[in-house]
């Protein structure tokens, strides 16, 4: 015990005094006072009268050494309080050494999709499957040549395009202060070379989480567009505010951000209020919400949260397509990219075996600030996400050449 103590001075330094001097802890476990029996009289009780009692309490400044009885038993009472408390924070701080674990174990499972070279090389390219009769290979691509702000969605009368627009949407979800806006802000960048057209300006960054408070629409329009309209895009960027803890609100604030969030997402989703699961097309509409990409700070050890678990979970209960990105990738060692990427794909592969079929087989990494990862980021979006994998009946699309 005594070893304990030196082994850990700095977990004493800040107690009171009295607790400093309290039982010389640490020579033998604390033991809780045998309680006194019911009808057993406490012991100063019947040393009231005592003068020597009195004298040796008021010494001892352990209360009962007042003037009056009021006084005393009022000094009393304090007395005994104080003894409780400190009773409570000598066991709490009582000296027990903790084993010493050391760092966490590395999990080095090699998965095609984790090794850190891949994440900046590989993601597949447009593959035309072609398909049974009636239906068409997959769209050739988004084109997006400019990019800017579109309008907020997060009110009633701030509504979102109307899906039967058919305009493909991205979203990207994650806790705050994972690096969303950023990621937009830098896929933005990579597609037009600005952050900004006209007027309209790219997301907010902030270094406080909670930056993010409203549903934020970025349209994306063709190389050769000159109707910057909402109609006219070719898909859209959605920035969504961040779930967990928020320094700018309160929690019931966040708490509307985040059942916002929720709503937009399933009501984007290929799957109905009535349960039923759309076949990607319904009434020659696509659901919009094309992938939502749940961006995971690569620094977390763990790498996945219990929110991000129940994030992934609401997503796989709306069939809602994810794909899951680590950020901020230059902020680790390569050792430890390496870590975040195998522990990922650990999730992915055993969300993938209890039947999680919405999750992505690749995980993607990026660094907003370096740029590494963001092109294969923009051409998964630009060979048309999720619908790359997919046939769709003639004439969905209306205009073959939207795309
Ligand atoms: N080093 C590094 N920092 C980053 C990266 N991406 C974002 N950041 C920083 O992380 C902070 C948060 O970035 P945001 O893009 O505002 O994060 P967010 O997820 O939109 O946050 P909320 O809007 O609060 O939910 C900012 O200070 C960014 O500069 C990255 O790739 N590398
Ligand atoms: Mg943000």
């Amino acid at each position: 015990m005594l070893n304990s103590i030196r082994l850990y001075p700095d977990r004493w330094a800040h107690l009171p005094a009295t607790i400093h001097s309290f039982a010389s802890f640490g020579t033998k476990p604390y033991q809780p006072k045998p309680k006194q029996k019911k009808n057993e009289q406490p012991k100063w009780t019947s040393q009231r009268g005592n003068t020597k009692f009195r004298k040796q309490a008021q010494a001892k400044n352990l209360g009962g050494a007042g003037n009056s009885a009021k006084e005393r038993r009022a000094d009393r009472r304090r007395h005994l309080q104080r003894e409780d408390e400190n009773k409570i924070t000598a066991t709490q701080f009582r000296a027990t050494p903790t084993p010493n674990t050391g760092p966490a174990p590395v999990h080095v499972a090699m998965h095609q999709s984790t090794s850190p070279t891949l994440f900046l090389a590989d993601v597949p390219s447009l593959v035309s499957l072609g398909g049974p009769d009636g239906l068409v290979p997959n769209p050739p691509g988004i084109d997006v040549g400019s990019i800017g702000f579109v309008s907020p969605a997060s009110l009633p009368n701030q509504a979102p395009p109307p899906i039967n627009w058919g305009i493909p949407e991205f979203s990207f979800v994650g806790r705050s202060n994972v690096g969303k806006s950023s990621l937009i802000k830098t896929v933005m960048k990579r597609i037009c070379g600005a952050g900004k057209i006209g007027d309209r300006v790219g997301p907010r960054v902030g270094k406080t989480p909670g930056k993010t408070k409203i549903i934020n629409y970025f349209g994306c329009w063709g190389s050769n567009e000159v109707d910057y309209n909402p109609r006219a895009c070719n898909m859209f960027l959605i920035d969504l505010p961040g779930y967990g803890y928020a320094a700018t609100a309160g929690v019931e604030e966040r708490e509307l951000w985040e059942e916002r969030s929720l709503l937009y997402l399933q009501s984007r989703a290929p799957i109905l209020q009535t349960g039923e699961v759309l076949p990607c097309i319904y009434e020659n509409v696509l659901a919009p919400l094309n992938t939502c990409f749940l961006l995971v700070d690569s620094r977390r050890d763990p790498i996945m949260t219990e929110l991000d678990f129940e994030y992934l979970d609401y997503l796989d209960e709306n069939k809602i397509p994810v794909c899951v990105v680590l950020t901020k990738v230059d902020k680790i060692s390569k050792i430890s990219r390496l870590k975040a990427f195998n522990e990922m794909s650990i999730v992915v592969q055993q969300r993938h075996s209890s039947g999680f079929t919405q999750l992505k087989p690749e995980v993607l990494g990026c660094s907003s600030h370096t740029g590494d990862g963001i092109a294969e980021i923009v051409d998964y979006i630009k060979s048309g996400g999720v619908w790359r994998d997919e046939y769709y009946p003639l004439g969905v699309f209306g205009d073959e050449d939207m795309y």
